[in-house]
Protein backbone atom coordinates (compact mmCIF):
# COMPACT_ATOMS: atom_id res chain seq x y z
CA UNK A 1 0.00 0.00 0.00
CA UNK A 2 1.43 3.24 -0.69
CA UNK A 3 2.03 5.64 1.73
CA UNK A 4 -1.02 8.47 0.93
CA UNK A 5 -3.20 5.46 1.03
CA UNK A 6 -1.66 4.13 4.35
CA UNK A 7 -1.75 7.25 5.82
CA UNK A 8 -5.85 7.75 4.65
CA UNK A 9 -6.57 4.65 6.21
CA UNK A 10 -5.26 5.71 9.54
CA UNK A 11 -6.57 9.07 9.33
CA UNK A 12 -10.62 7.60 8.55
CA UNK A 13 -9.39 4.87 11.93
CA UNK A 14 -8.48 7.86 14.11
CA UNK A 15 -11.31 10.14 12.85
CA UNK A 16 -13.71 7.51 13.21
CA UNK A 17 -12.39 6.55 17.03
CA UNK A 18 -12.48 10.15 17.92
CA UNK A 19 -15.87 10.34 16.31
CA UNK A 20 -16.98 7.51 18.75
CA UNK A 21 -15.29 7.61 21.44
CA UNK A 22 -14.10 10.88 22.56
CA UNK A 23 -16.75 12.81 24.34
CA UNK A 24 -17.09 16.78 25.42
CA UNK A 25 -15.00 16.50 28.86
CA UNK A 26 -17.17 17.45 31.40
CA UNK A 27 -16.08 20.32 34.41
CA UNK A 28 -18.13 21.06 37.49
CA UNK A 29 -18.37 24.82 36.12
CA UNK A 30 -20.80 23.79 33.86
CA UNK A 31 -23.16 23.46 36.53
CA UNK A 32 -22.36 26.71 38.41
CA UNK A 33 -26.00 28.79 38.94
CA UNK A 34 -27.75 26.61 36.77
CA UNK A 35 -31.58 26.23 38.25
CA UNK A 36 -32.12 22.66 38.61
CA UNK A 37 -35.25 20.66 40.24
CA UNK A 38 -34.81 16.95 41.54
CA UNK A 39 -37.45 14.88 42.77
CA UNK A 40 -37.66 12.58 45.24
CA UNK A 41 -34.57 14.20 46.95
CA UNK A 42 -35.34 13.43 50.27
CA UNK A 43 -33.56 10.24 50.18
CA UNK A 44 -31.38 7.70 47.95
CA UNK A 45 -29.99 8.96 44.61
CA UNK A 46 -32.22 11.90 44.63
CA UNK A 47 -30.45 13.20 47.69
CA UNK A 48 -27.04 12.78 46.58
CA UNK A 49 -27.49 14.47 43.22
CA UNK A 50 -28.65 17.56 45.06
CA UNK A 51 -25.27 16.98 47.29
CA UNK A 52 -23.35 16.81 43.93
CA UNK A 53 -25.12 19.65 42.34
CA UNK A 54 -24.70 22.14 45.57
CA UNK A 55 -21.32 21.87 45.68
CA UNK A 56 -21.02 22.64 42.22
CA UNK A 57 -22.82 25.97 43.00
CA UNK A 58 -25.97 25.26 41.71
CA UNK A 59 -29.53 26.22 42.19
CA UNK A 60 -31.44 23.41 43.94
CA UNK A 61 -35.36 23.12 44.03
CA UNK A 62 -35.62 19.61 45.66
CA UNK A 63 -39.29 17.75 46.01
CA UNK A 64 -40.41 14.78 48.09
CA UNK A 65 -43.45 14.07 50.89
CA UNK A 66 -41.22 14.29 53.92
CA UNK A 67 -40.58 17.63 54.93
CA UNK A 68 -38.52 17.42 57.88
CA UNK A 69 -36.13 15.46 55.71
CA UNK A 70 -36.27 17.70 52.72
CA UNK A 71 -35.22 20.71 55.23
CA UNK A 72 -32.40 18.83 56.49
CA UNK A 73 -31.28 18.64 52.81
CA UNK A 74 -31.77 22.16 51.69
CA UNK A 75 -29.69 22.94 55.03
CA UNK A 76 -26.98 20.81 53.97
CA UNK A 77 -27.08 21.92 50.18
CA UNK A 78 -26.59 25.52 51.68
CA UNK A 79 -23.30 24.56 53.54
CA UNK A 80 -22.48 22.60 51.14
CA UNK A 81 -22.21 25.48 48.83
CA UNK A 82 -25.39 25.75 47.02
CA UNK A 83 -26.28 29.03 45.09
CA UNK A 84 -29.33 28.65 46.46
CA UNK A 85 -31.46 26.15 47.95
CA UNK A 86 -35.51 25.06 48.62
CA UNK A 87 -38.03 22.37 48.92
CA UNK A 88 -41.44 21.73 48.11
CA UNK A 89 -43.26 18.46 49.99
CA UNK A 90 -45.92 17.05 48.19
CA UNK A 91 -47.22 14.06 46.63
CA UNK A 92 -46.16 13.17 42.89
CA UNK A 93 -50.02 10.93 43.04
CA UNK A 94 -51.32 14.41 42.33
CA UNK A 95 -51.14 15.85 38.93
CA UNK A 96 -51.60 19.24 40.14
CA UNK A 97 -48.75 19.23 42.20
CA UNK A 98 -46.48 17.38 39.62
CA UNK A 99 -47.34 21.13 37.85
CA UNK A 100 -47.10 23.35 40.66
CA UNK A 101 -43.44 22.43 41.20
CA UNK A 102 -42.46 23.25 37.50
CA UNK A 103 -44.37 26.51 38.02
CA UNK A 104 -42.35 27.12 41.55
CA UNK A 105 -39.60 26.94 39.61
CA UNK A 106 -40.85 30.53 37.55
CA UNK A 107 -41.09 32.11 40.69
CA UNK A 108 -38.05 30.35 43.01
CA UNK A 109 -35.54 30.04 40.38
CA UNK A 110 -36.73 32.73 37.77
CA UNK A 111 -36.67 30.04 35.12
CA UNK A 112 -35.17 26.28 34.60
CA UNK A 113 -32.12 24.85 33.22
CA UNK A 114 -32.86 20.84 34.03
CA UNK A 115 -35.29 18.98 35.39
CA UNK A 116 -33.97 15.80 37.18
CA UNK A 117 -36.64 13.12 37.29
CA UNK A 118 -36.18 10.55 40.00
CA UNK A 119 -38.64 10.08 42.24
CA UNK A 120 -40.25 6.53 42.67
CA UNK A 121 -43.27 5.51 44.56
CA UNK A 122 -43.18 2.50 47.49
CA UNK A 123 -43.70 -0.95 45.66
CA UNK A 124 -43.62 -4.56 47.10
CA UNK A 125 -40.76 -6.45 46.30
CA UNK A 126 -42.14 -10.09 45.32
CA UNK A 127 -44.58 -12.07 43.12
CA UNK A 128 -47.22 -10.15 41.59
CA UNK A 129 -51.02 -10.52 43.20
CA UNK A 130 -52.49 -10.03 40.21
CA UNK A 131 -54.39 -6.40 41.67
CA UNK A 132 -54.20 -4.07 38.72
CA UNK A 133 -54.47 -1.15 40.64
CA UNK A 134 -50.95 -1.66 42.20
CA UNK A 135 -50.10 -0.85 38.59
CA UNK A 136 -52.69 1.85 38.06
CA UNK A 137 -51.57 3.67 41.44
CA UNK A 138 -47.81 2.98 40.35
CA UNK A 139 -48.19 4.56 36.66
CA UNK A 140 -49.42 7.76 38.31
CA UNK A 141 -46.54 8.58 40.96
CA UNK A 142 -43.46 6.99 38.46
CA UNK A 143 -44.96 7.81 35.11
CA UNK A 144 -47.62 10.28 34.63
CA UNK A 145 -45.65 12.64 37.03
CA UNK A 146 -42.44 12.35 34.98
CA UNK A 147 -44.83 13.06 31.63
CA UNK A 148 -46.57 15.83 33.71
CA UNK A 149 -43.60 17.72 34.99
CA UNK A 150 -42.08 17.49 31.51
CA UNK A 151 -44.52 19.17 29.41
CA UNK A 152 -45.00 22.21 32.41
CA UNK A 153 -41.32 22.35 32.02
CA UNK A 154 -40.58 22.28 28.55
CA UNK A 155 -41.26 26.43 27.64
CA UNK A 156 -38.79 27.49 30.34
CA UNK A 157 -36.20 24.50 28.84
CA UNK A 158 -36.77 25.46 25.36
CA UNK A 159 -35.85 29.33 26.80
CA UNK A 160 -32.87 27.62 28.51
CA UNK A 161 -31.84 25.61 25.66
CA UNK A 162 -32.44 22.93 29.35
CA UNK A 163 -32.25 19.47 29.79
CA UNK A 164 -34.45 16.82 31.19
CA UNK A 165 -32.75 13.43 33.28
CA UNK A 166 -35.60 10.81 33.81
CA UNK A 167 -33.71 8.06 35.96
CA UNK A 168 -34.75 4.66 35.08
CA UNK A 169 -33.35 0.98 35.44
CA UNK A 170 -31.09 -1.20 34.00
CA UNK A 171 -33.25 -4.36 34.68
CA UNK A 172 -36.56 -2.78 34.56
CA UNK A 173 -36.22 -0.13 31.73
CA UNK A 174 -34.35 -2.50 29.52
CA UNK A 175 -34.36 -5.91 30.79
CA UNK A 176 -37.83 -7.76 32.47
CA UNK A 177 -37.14 -8.77 35.58
CA UNK A 178 -39.22 -10.70 38.01
CA UNK A 179 -40.96 -9.73 41.27
CA UNK A 180 -41.11 -6.00 40.72
CA UNK A 181 -43.77 -6.42 37.53
CA UNK A 182 -46.00 -3.33 38.21
CA UNK A 183 -42.71 -1.10 38.74
CA UNK A 184 -41.31 -2.31 35.23
CA UNK A 185 -44.18 -1.36 33.51
CA UNK A 186 -43.78 2.29 34.74
CA UNK A 187 -39.85 2.55 33.70
CA UNK A 188 -40.81 0.85 30.49
CA UNK A 189 -42.98 3.05 29.72
CA UNK A 190 -40.44 5.84 30.43
CA UNK A 191 -38.47 4.68 27.91
CA UNK A 192 -41.36 5.10 25.05
CA UNK A 193 -42.08 8.36 26.48
CA UNK A 194 -38.93 10.02 26.59
CA UNK A 195 -37.27 8.29 23.56
CA UNK A 196 -40.32 9.05 21.42
CA UNK A 197 -40.45 12.91 23.11
CA UNK A 198 -36.38 13.45 21.89
CA UNK A 199 -36.97 12.21 18.75
CA UNK A 200 -40.11 15.28 18.11
CA UNK A 201 -38.48 17.87 19.60
CA UNK A 202 -35.18 17.23 17.64
CA UNK A 203 -37.72 17.38 14.51
CA UNK A 204 -38.68 20.40 15.66
CA UNK A 205 -34.91 21.78 15.81
CA UNK A 206 -35.32 22.31 19.51
CA UNK A 207 -32.21 22.66 22.04
CA UNK A 208 -33.86 20.89 25.29
CA UNK A 209 -31.78 17.39 25.57
CA UNK A 210 -33.25 14.29 27.09
CA UNK A 211 -30.83 11.48 29.03
CA UNK A 212 -32.39 8.30 30.16
CA UNK A 213 -30.41 6.85 32.69
CA UNK A 214 -29.99 3.10 32.91
CA UNK A 215 -28.84 2.19 36.63
CA UNK A 216 -28.15 -1.40 37.79
CA UNK A 217 -28.29 -1.50 41.58
CA UNK A 218 -27.37 0.74 43.79
CA UNK A 219 -27.10 0.39 47.74
CA UNK A 220 -29.69 3.10 48.41
CA UNK A 221 -31.42 2.26 51.94
CA UNK A 222 -34.54 1.11 50.15
CA UNK A 223 -32.93 -1.52 47.39
CA UNK A 224 -30.70 -3.03 49.75
CA UNK A 225 -33.42 -3.70 52.11
CA UNK A 226 -35.96 -4.65 50.03
CA UNK A 227 -34.02 -7.11 47.81
CA UNK A 228 -30.77 -7.96 49.65
CA UNK A 229 -32.13 -11.52 50.64
CA UNK A 230 -33.11 -12.25 46.98
CA UNK A 231 -29.77 -10.60 44.92
CA UNK A 232 -26.33 -11.74 46.08
CA UNK A 233 -24.91 -8.89 43.80
CA UNK A 234 -22.62 -6.17 45.70
CA UNK A 235 -24.21 -2.73 45.15
CA UNK A 236 -22.45 0.10 43.23
CA UNK A 237 -22.41 3.54 45.29
CA UNK A 238 -25.33 5.94 45.32
CA UNK A 239 -22.76 9.03 45.37
CA UNK A 240 -20.60 7.60 42.20
CA UNK A 241 -24.13 7.22 40.67
CA UNK A 242 -25.84 10.65 41.37
CA UNK A 243 -22.14 11.98 40.25
CA UNK A 244 -22.34 9.99 36.50
CA UNK A 245 -25.91 11.05 36.39
CA UNK A 246 -24.91 14.85 36.85
CA UNK A 247 -22.01 14.27 34.32
CA UNK A 248 -23.92 12.66 31.58
CA UNK A 249 -26.81 15.32 32.04
CA UNK A 250 -24.25 18.18 31.88
CA UNK A 251 -22.96 16.45 28.66
CA UNK A 252 -26.44 16.16 27.01
CA UNK A 253 -25.98 12.15 26.77
CA UNK A 254 -29.06 11.01 25.33
CA UNK A 255 -28.46 7.53 27.92
CA UNK A 256 -26.44 7.50 30.81
CA UNK A 257 -25.68 3.92 31.68
CA UNK A 258 -24.15 2.96 35.49
CA UNK A 259 -22.54 1.11 36.12
CA UNK A 260 -21.68 1.22 32.97
CA UNK A 261 -19.59 -2.19 31.48
CA UNK A 262 -22.29 -4.26 33.02
CA UNK A 263 -25.66 -2.20 32.37
CA UNK A 264 -24.32 -1.57 28.81
CA UNK A 265 -23.18 -4.91 28.45
CA UNK A 266 -26.73 -6.60 30.00
CA UNK A 267 -28.90 -3.93 27.45
CA UNK A 268 -26.78 -4.98 24.07
CA UNK A 269 -27.17 -8.78 25.35
CA UNK A 270 -31.04 -8.49 25.96
CA UNK A 271 -31.19 -7.77 22.03
CA UNK A 272 -29.00 -10.71 20.87
CA UNK A 273 -29.92 -13.29 23.44
CA UNK A 274 -32.89 -12.52 25.40
CA UNK A 275 -33.22 -15.67 26.54
CA UNK A 276 -29.53 -15.68 27.98
CA UNK A 277 -30.25 -13.01 29.88
CA UNK A 278 -33.03 -14.65 31.69
CA UNK A 279 -31.27 -17.36 32.43
CA UNK A 280 -28.62 -15.48 33.98
CA UNK A 281 -30.70 -13.34 35.78
CA UNK A 282 -32.99 -16.31 37.15
CA UNK A 283 -29.66 -18.17 38.02
CA UNK A 284 -28.49 -14.82 40.13
CA UNK A 285 -31.78 -14.38 42.15
CA UNK A 286 -31.71 -16.40 45.60
CA UNK A 287 -35.70 -17.34 45.10
CA UNK A 288 -36.21 -19.57 47.93
CA UNK A 289 -36.13 -16.83 49.93
CA UNK A 290 -39.11 -15.20 48.10
CA UNK A 291 -42.11 -15.50 49.56
CA UNK A 292 -44.90 -17.55 47.43
CA UNK A 293 -47.71 -15.32 45.54
N1 LIG B 1 -31.59 1.81 44.10
C1 LIG B 1 -31.53 1.03 43.05
O1 LIG B 1 -31.03 -0.11 43.09
C2 LIG B 1 -32.00 1.52 41.73
C3 LIG B 1 -32.69 2.71 41.59
N2 LIG B 1 -33.11 3.10 40.35
C4 LIG B 1 -33.87 4.34 40.18
O2 LIG B 1 -33.23 5.41 40.86
C5 LIG B 1 -34.21 6.34 41.33
C6 LIG B 1 -33.99 6.60 42.82
O3 LIG B 1 -34.05 5.38 43.51
P1 LIG B 1 -33.65 5.27 45.05
O4 LIG B 1 -32.79 6.42 45.41
O5 LIG B 1 -33.18 3.89 45.29
O6 LIG B 1 -35.08 5.44 45.73
P2 LIG B 1 -35.47 5.83 47.25
O7 LIG B 1 -36.60 4.94 47.61
O8 LIG B 1 -34.27 5.89 48.12
O9 LIG B 1 -36.01 7.34 47.08
C7 LIG B 1 -37.24 7.58 46.50
C8 LIG B 1 -37.54 9.07 46.63
O10 LIG B 1 -38.84 9.32 46.08
C9 LIG B 1 -39.65 9.98 47.07
N3 LIG B 1 -41.04 9.52 46.95
C10 LIG B 1 -41.55 8.30 47.25
N4 LIG B 1 -42.87 8.28 47.02
C11 LIG B 1 -43.21 9.52 46.56
C12 LIG B 1 -44.43 10.13 46.19
N5 LIG B 1 -45.59 9.44 46.19
N6 LIG B 1 -44.43 11.42 45.80
C13 LIG B 1 -43.27 12.13 45.79
N7 LIG B 1 -42.07 11.61 46.14
C14 LIG B 1 -42.05 10.31 46.52
C15 LIG B 1 -39.03 9.57 48.41
O11 LIG B 1 -39.22 10.52 49.42
P3 LIG B 1 -40.51 10.61 50.39
O12 LIG B 1 -40.68 9.27 51.00
O13 LIG B 1 -40.09 11.68 51.36
O14 LIG B 1 -41.65 11.04 49.54
C16 LIG B 1 -37.55 9.55 48.05
O15 LIG B 1 -37.03 10.85 48.13
C17 LIG B 1 -35.57 5.72 41.00
O16 LIG B 1 -36.07 6.30 39.82
C18 LIG B 1 -35.26 4.26 40.79
O17 LIG B 1 -36.16 3.64 39.92
C19 LIG B 1 -32.84 2.38 39.23
C20 LIG B 1 -32.15 1.20 39.34
C21 LIG B 1 -31.67 0.69 40.58
C1 LIG C 1 -27.78 -9.85 36.13
C2 LIG C 1 -27.22 -9.15 37.33
C3 LIG C 1 -25.75 -9.07 37.24
C4 LIG C 1 -27.82 -7.78 37.54
C5 LIG C 1 -29.26 -7.84 38.00
C6 LIG C 1 -29.62 -6.59 38.67
C7 LIG C 1 -31.08 -6.54 39.12
C8 LIG C 1 -31.42 -7.73 39.98
C9 LIG C 1 -31.34 -5.20 39.79
C10 LIG C 1 -31.00 -4.02 38.82
C11 LIG C 1 -31.98 -2.91 39.12
C12 LIG C 1 -32.68 -3.33 40.33
C13 LIG C 1 -34.05 -2.74 40.76
C14 LIG C 1 -34.31 -1.34 40.48
O1 LIG C 1 -34.28 -0.94 39.35
C15 LIG C 1 -34.78 -0.46 41.51
C16 LIG C 1 -35.34 -0.93 42.61
C17 LIG C 1 -36.06 0.02 43.48
C18 LIG C 1 -35.98 -0.31 44.93
O2 LIG C 1 -36.86 0.48 45.68
C19 LIG C 1 -36.24 -1.78 45.19
C20 LIG C 1 -35.31 -2.62 44.41
C21 LIG C 1 -35.36 -2.40 42.92
C22 LIG C 1 -36.67 -2.92 42.42
C23 LIG C 1 -34.18 -3.12 42.23
C24 LIG C 1 -34.31 -4.66 42.26
C25 LIG C 1 -33.08 -5.34 41.66
C26 LIG C 1 -32.75 -4.84 40.28
C27 LIG C 1 -33.83 -5.31 39.36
Amino acid sequence: MGLFKKLFVFFVGFSLAFYFYSGDEFKPEMLKGKRIIVTGASTGIGEQIAYHLAQMGSKVLITARREERLKEVVAKCLSLGAASAHYIAGNMDDMVFAETVVKEAKNILGGLDMLILNHIGHHKYGYFSGNIDEIRKLIEVNFLSYATMTVAALPMLEKSNGSIVAVSSLAVGKIGVPFVIPYASTKFALDGFFSSLRLELALQNSNVSISLCILSYINTDAAVKSISHVVNQTPAPKEECALEIIKGAALRKREIYYEYALAKFLTLLRTWAPEFVDYGLSSTLNIENMKPA
